[in-house]
């Protein structure tokens, strides 16, 4: 299990993350959910390693986070942030491939095929990375770090991702939701930040609710995405339709809403 105890992060003495606890279990996916700037990706770098916590402490499968060499961290959790560009003219494959530089695998070249068939990648290969388009690009790099899990290990691994669909289309944002799905049965947490409140509803397990660098919420779909929540949250009127049977919610915003905020603009 990765345990984040009371994390805090601090730029020029302003609270950016201010005493967040977070478990991610294997075989749970996780959503990071909140407004622009309410801090989902500084949250996201401290819990990854990126960003060193002032405060607190980040326990992966036990050991501090400070104690792994990269190497080892690398066998552990593979991270996707939310840019990812490249100056040297890389192919596609090449990208993928470095998902495995850790791993010592005898089976890399399976991995890599498997990956970007599973990613519908694989026609991608051999082009040039920097001349892909923003969702192909967006697909490699996920290819990239689910090369990095996608061999079963006996012990406990993490998968992270930051807006990681967000210039897909709508058929590969699910197939990729589909994926991280099928990846968490093999012993791998799952994070993802999402801005999507649908598909959060859709595929969540854990949702944490963070609101000015604060968690307001977290645990199932059913205890935080609720239309108290989410208006509170996003501060917008914001309407949660119960599904039918064990279907996922249905999020709903009220577009009447934005028409008079902009008369009160112009
Ligand atoms: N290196 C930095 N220097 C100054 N301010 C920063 C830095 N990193 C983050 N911030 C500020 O911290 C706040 C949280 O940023 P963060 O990127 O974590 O937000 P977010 O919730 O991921 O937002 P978004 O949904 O827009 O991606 C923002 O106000 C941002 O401007």
């Amino acid at each position: 299990m990765l345990q984040a105890q009371d994390v805090h992060f601090c730029i020029k003495n302003q609270p950016i993350i201010d005493q967040a606890s977070v478990n991610l279990r294997p075989g749970e996916l996780t959503v990071l959910v909140g407004p622009n700037g309410a801090g989902k990706s500084t949250l996201f770098k401290i819990l990854s390693g990126e960003n060193p916590c002032k405060h607190g402490t980040v326990r992966y499968n036990g050991r501090s986070i400070h104690q792994y060499k990269t190497k080892e961290l690398a066998r552990i959790r593979a991270v996707m942030p939310q840019h990812s560009e490249l100056t040297f003219p890389f192919r596609s494959i090449e990208v993928v491939e470095m998902g495995l530089f850790a791993s010592g695998s005898d089976r890399a070249a399976e991995i890599i095929s498997e990956v970007m068939l599973a990613t519908e990648t694989w026609y991608l290969r051999d082009k040039l990375y920097g001349n892909l388009s923003g969702g192909e690009k967006q697909r490699i790099q996920f290819a990239r770090v689910l090369a990095q899990v996608w061999e079963p290990k006996p012990f406990p691994r993490y998968i992270m991702l930051d807006e990681p669909v967000s210039s897909m289309d709508i058929a590969f944002q699910h197939k990729a939701m589909n994926i991280l799905q099928s990846v968490k049965e093999r012993n791998v947490a799952v994070l993802v930040i999402l801005h999507d409140l649908n598909m959060t509803a859709h595929y969540a397990d854990r949702v944490v609710l963070l609101k000015k660098g604060l968690i307001f919420k977290q645990g199932s779909v059913e205890d935080t995405i609720t239309s108290e929540n989410l208006a509170w949250v996003f501060d917008h009127p914001i309407r949660v339709i119960p599904g039918a049977d064990s279907a996922a919610p249905f999020v709903q915003t009220n577009p009447n809403f934005i028409e008079k905020l902009s008369l009160t603009l112009s």
